[in-house]
């Protein structure tokens, strides 16, 4: 699948009557009867036996999932406005749609509407905070609502810091930087889940003019957190929407419980807010909570939620929530998934599934996929990012819970290992528990300094 982003931005100033209200979900009505088998097509061959019915009544459309008449009708959807110099900027997402087709009538792109519920300014998603604040260039620049994540990500991460400054304070007292105290050090490190790598480039650097010298703990964490920066920064990438054609799809994958579904609201919030028309799909069929969760979120975000019985097929699912995301002229389609990994088998076919189903739909679909990492499980969560990306072609990471976590290291640990983008990080249950993510900031947390 592809992962060329195409860099956007959109204006404010939507209607906000086109909005779809926060209770019109499109609840995906369901079809016990079985639908006629689907057609077979010289390029899907086995797909087409796999691909259940539709979910819903099958319209003329949707009667073979594999037609090719879905192209052209992709085609005359997908909004002509690549050549618009105005959107040639990174990783902005600022609302919305003069340009939107199905949206004649909007006002001019780069007019923001003051009375528009949407934060002034621009949206951002994702993009790196160091390079906003670079852009930004004055201390102005800095407001208030950064200095409280950045208060919030220390806190969340004062567990791991805490024990860290505690365990290196222990190794230098009245210790001088020899052998035995970077080996030392090098094991405190590891014990953090930072991994061996950046544990060795950490005393490598230390070492590197310090030898045989006092040297403080501050000293020591000043370099931990310059190393892990360093480790850190290729990963601290802004995701970007390419929505050239709509809509743009991100699956989210995970294990269980490592907070897909929240991670979903969180970013349908951003996204709702910024201007972008959401739609949400809960394929993880599997839980009747997972299905009510998403609902709860897609209310609290004004996001329609596509939604079918519990066991159902989930790709099918996809397949639907496609669709109605594209007649609804939606933006960004976020697809929900289950995450049982106690059957792997099963879960790799059925993720298998949803993302052969997609492409289909669209060759580039899913342009996203997401999988959110739970901190708190320490060593395990490098296993995890190595299952799913395997079996579902992850192109972009959330870390979540680290908020109170001793194992935050473990993010340090993951991209030196897997280098895939680190989207967000998530420090809370709440909707506005989720940022982009900042090499310095989070080094500077760890590491208890700045
Ligand atoms: N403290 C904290 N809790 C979080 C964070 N993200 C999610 N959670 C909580 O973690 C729990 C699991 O989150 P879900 O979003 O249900 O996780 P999931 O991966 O969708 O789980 P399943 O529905 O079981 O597949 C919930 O209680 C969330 O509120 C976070 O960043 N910090």
């Amino acid at each position: 699948m592809a992962f060329g982003f195409i860099k956007k931005v959109f204006s404010f100033g939507k209607d906000k009557g086109e909005e779809t209200p926060a209770d019109d979900h499109v609840e995906t009505p369901i079809v016990d009867a079985p639908v006629s088998a689907t057609t077979e097509t010289p390029d899907a061959p086995d797909l087409s036996a796999e691909i259940r019915p539709p979910l819903r009544e099958p319209s003329p459309v949707h009667a073979d999932p594999l037609r090719d008449e879905i192209a052209p009708e992709m085609e005359a959807i997908a909004p002509p406005n690549a050549d618009d110099p105005s959107q040639d900027q990174i990783g902005d997402v600022r609302a919305v749609s003069a340009s939107r087709p199905s949206d004649p009538t909007a006002p001019e792109a780069s007019a923001p509407d003051p009375s528009s519920s949407a934060p002034a300014g621009r949206i951002t998603v994702g993009k790196a905070v160091e390079r906003k604040a670079e852009d930004a260039g004055s201390a102005a620049a800095t407001p208030v609502a950064r200095q409280t994540w950045f208060q919030k990500l220390r806190e969340g991460l004062s567990r791991s810091s805490r024990e860290l400054s505690g365990s290196i304070a222990g190794v230098f007292t009245k210790r001088k930087l020899d052998e035995n105290t970077l080996q030392d050090l090098e094991d405190v490190l590891i014990r953090a889940d930072l991994g061996m790598e950046t544990a060795m480039r950490v005393t490598d650097a230390l070492a590197s003019g310090r030898y045989g010298k006092d040297v403080s703990d501050l000293e020591v964490r000043t370099i931990m957190a310059q190393e892990v920066e360093k480790v850190l920064k290729p990963v601290a990438l802004p995701l970007e929407l390419d929505l050239s054609v709509k809509p743009h799809v991100i699956l989210v994958v995970g294990v269980n419980g490592t907070g897909k579904t929240t991670t979903i609201g969180k970013l349908a919030a951003k996204l709702t807010a910024g201007g972008l028309k959401v739609m949400l799909a809960a394929g993880d069929t599997f839980r009747a909570a997972a299905i009510e969760q998403l609902k709860i979120w897609g209310e609290r975000t004004g996001s329609p939620v596509v939604a079918t019985k519990l066991g159902a097929d989930a790709a099918g699912l996809a397949w639907d929530a496609f669709e109605k995301a594209k007649a609804a002229g939606s933006d960004v389609l976020i697809i929900d998934t289950a995450g049982r990994l106690q059957n792997k088998t099963e879960l790799m076919a059925e993720l298998e599934k949803i993302v052969r189903v997609l492409n289909k739909l669209d060759p580039d679909a899913p342009h996203t996929v997401l999988q959110t990492v739970d901190a708190t499980t320490g060593q395990n969560a490098l296993n995890q990012v190595e299952i799913f990306r395997n079996i579902a072609g992850v192109n972009g990471l959330v870390m979540t819970k680290l908020d109170g976590t001793a194992r935050g290291g473990i993010l340090v640990a993951i991209a030196a290992k897997h280098k895939l983008p680190v989207y967000f990080i998530g420090v809370g249950e709440q909707v506005d528990d989720l940022e982009p993510f900042s090499a310095s900031e989070f080094a500077k947390a760890i590491a208890g300094v700045g």
